[in-house]
């Protein structure tokens, strides 16, 4: 079940540098001026002299032909010469500036930006996903110059089987879709939130090598009941309140329509829904249409190859699992997720019935310990609600310091969206922890919004703990030449590989039996040596060594399901056929990689 001996495969790989050879022709439609207006075609000074002539664009540019590397060195050094001209202003403007830079590159030639990002992943992830994207959609109005993506608001109703010809693209493969009713812990950003779509395609493409032409971010716009945006002049969305009920599930139902009428063969990931939209959308759609809800299925993956690892990191055996306390702080989509794919989990594992495998965990929200005897208990945590007779000395809504003195559990885990929560009562209660490597999971985002931060977590809850958070910190100086590692328990370790291994396989639906296999593979990625260390995840510097192996993972899964109809000219049976090593160097020769093609114009 649990398999942990590591494949040779990903051993080979980490070394392996990707694939850099000359991609095919590129066929374009246009012409001339249109051409360096066009980021997917564009290479500014580098286009070669013979591309020049054929695509009327002799004397639109200075004569002289910059290579791709030394067009690459200039951006690096109009980046550096940004971080030193910073120098001392405040975080915020900075990574804003940051953002700037690499979004005018991205608005201007796509191959370019995506290189520097690949090549860059460990400093450039954080400023085009968490944390500042967040920053980014708290302040998108002010920042918007360039639409990107598509947005189809309350007011599109009938009309978006058409309008979703008006994307260029004739093939997409995957769409990030939002309604900005919960980004990350900022609440309701409304149609500011398209940034978060954007940052996960752009991961999308730096982890997983799905090609930018076939990537679609789309803002679902039914109005926000933020009543800030509704005020501000410069908002861009809607100026209505959320619509909801059916009014709500129909605007949806369209767009989905709307989607698989034009593109049968594309995934849709659900991201940053408020948590009943979430559910209820999960439900309605996963058995109708390709698609999966991040928040909740690809965090769980995460988090739970994180806590089979902090059972490692005890030195204990896995099947020790089914006896770790974990007490989740945070009963939204997140929390629930996590909790029901871990329940999942440690029954298979014991054998047990999932009522019994609940006993070790517990949830708390923002009324405190959630038990059964709740009043309004939401039916999506009803499962996991505590009876509290069974639990001695501990109420319906004891509170979260109360829990963990009593309870002592090996990890606590963080998905409230609270920042600060986990403080330095809690954290020092963690060292009477049951476990000898007490585990601390601040998995909430951006950094501000994080339970605690790395540091407050080692000093306060001691040095021989683990701890993983949702947003990026720097590793920890414990003194005496000892560290503190800091993992990111991020779900970009899952999603690119949960959509491209489906997108391979060519399967109709992402079933749970894919996304455990996801969950597993992460999971079965460090090494007894690594785990020691306090290091659960892979760096995000390997990351697409990493979602090579899940996407084979996703990929096996769907063909052990017999689900898997193939993609292009790889059938169903090549699939089958494939060893696991050759399955991931299947996924692996499928990424596309940012490198100039020669370009063809076609009426
Ligand atoms: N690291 C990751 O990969 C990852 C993935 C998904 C979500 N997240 C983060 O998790 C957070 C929550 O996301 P969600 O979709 O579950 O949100 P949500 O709004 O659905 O749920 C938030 C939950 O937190 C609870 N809560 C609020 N205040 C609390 C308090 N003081 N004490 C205890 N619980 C409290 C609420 O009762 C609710 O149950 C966000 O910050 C999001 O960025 C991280
Ligand atoms: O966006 C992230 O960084 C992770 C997650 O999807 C979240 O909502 O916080
Ligand atoms: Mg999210």
């Amino acid at each position: 079940m649990w398999k942990l001996a590591r494949i040779a495969a990903s051993n080979l790989s980490r070394s392996r540098r990707f694939s850099t050879a000359i991609p095919g022709p590129c066929i374009v439609h246009k012409r001339g001026a249109d051409i360096l207006h066009d980021p997917w075609f564009n290479k500014d000074t580098g286009f070669p002299l013979t591309e020049r002539d054929r695509l009327g664009l002799r004397g639109l540019l200075p004569p002289r032909v910059i290579s791709f590397e030394h067009q690459y060195a200039r951006f690096m050094e109009s980046y550096r010469s940004l971080e030193k001209n910073t120098q001392g202003q405040s975080e915020g403007i900075v990574s804003l500036a940051k953002w700037r830079i690499l979004n005018r590159l991205h608005d201007r030639n796509e191959t370019l930006y995506y290189r520097v990002l690949i090549d860059n992943i460990k400093n450039f992830a954080p400023i085009i996903y968490t944390p500042t994207v967040g920053l980014v959609c708290q302040n998108y109005s002010g920042l918007f110059r360039r639409p990107r993506g598509m947005y189809f608001s309350a007011k599109d109703k009938g009309e978006m089987m058409s309008m979703i010809y008006n994307w260029p693209a004739q093939q997409v493969d995957m769409i990030v879709l939002t309604d900005g009713s919960r980004i990350l812990g900022l609440g309701d950003l409304g149609v500011q939130g398209i940034g978060i779509p954007i940052g996960k395609l752009d991961m999308y493409v730096a982890a997983a090598g799905i090609n930018p032409q076939r990537i679609l971010p789309v803002m679902l716009d039914v109005g926000t009941n933020n009543q800030r945006l509704l005020e501000d002049p410069l908002y861009l969305g809607l100026r209505q309140p959320r619509l909801e009920g059916e009014e709500y599930l129909s605007i949806v139902d369209e767009f989905m329509e709307a989607v698989f009428t034009r593109w049968p063969k594309a995934i849709v990931q659900f991201e940053d829904f408020q948590m009943k939209w979430a559910f209820e959308t999960l439900q309605r759609y996963r058995k109708r249409f390709c698609m999966f809800n991040d928040d909740i299925q690809g965090t769980a993956g995460v988090a739970l190859a994180g806590l089979l690892g902090a059972v490692r990191a005890q030195g204990r055996p896995l099947a020790d699992f089914v006896h770790q306390k974990i007490v989740v702080v945070g009963a939204g989509s997140a929390g629930l997720g996590v909790l029901n794919m871990v329940v999942q989990a440690a029954s298979r594992m014991s054998g047990n019935s999932e009522t019994a495998a609940k006993n070790q965990f517990f949830l708390v929200d923002k009324d405190g310990l959630v038990t059964t005897e709740r009043k309004g208990l939401d039916p999506a945590a009803a499962p996991f609600a505590k009876d509290s007779r069974e639990i001695l000395g501990l109420g319906e809504g004891a509170s979260l310091i109360e829990v963990v003195k009593k309870v002592k559990p090996h990890v606590l885990l963080g998905l409230s969206g609270v920042g600060g929560i986990f403080n330095e009562e809690v954290l020092k209660a963690m060292r009477e922890s049951d476990s000898s490597k007490p585990s601390i999971f601040a998995m909430s985002n951006p950094t501000k919004n994080a339970e605690c931060t790395a540091a407050e977590a080692f000093v306060h809850a001691g040095e021989n703990i683990v701890f993983a958070s949702g947003s990026p910190f720097e590793n920890v100086d414990l003194g005496n030449g000892k560290v503190g590692h800091v993992n990111q328990a991020n779900n970009m370790y899952l999603f690119p590989g949960i959509g491209l291994g489906t997108l391979l396989s060519g399967a109709h639906f992402i079933t749970d039996g894919m996304l455990q296999a996801a969950a597993e593979c992460l999971a079965s990625y460090m090494t007894d040596e690594e785990i020691q260390q306090g290091i659960l995840y892979p760096s995000i510097n390997s990351i697409r060594d990493i979602t090579a192996e899940v996407g084979a993972a996703v990929l096996q899964a769907a063909v052990a399901e017999d689900l898997a109809e193939g993609h292009g000219d790889v059938g169903p049976r090549e699939l089958k056929q494939m060893s696991k090593e050759k399955t991931v160097e299947y996924v692996r020769s499928n990424m596309w990689y940012p490198i100039y093609s020669p370009l063809v114009h076609e009426k």
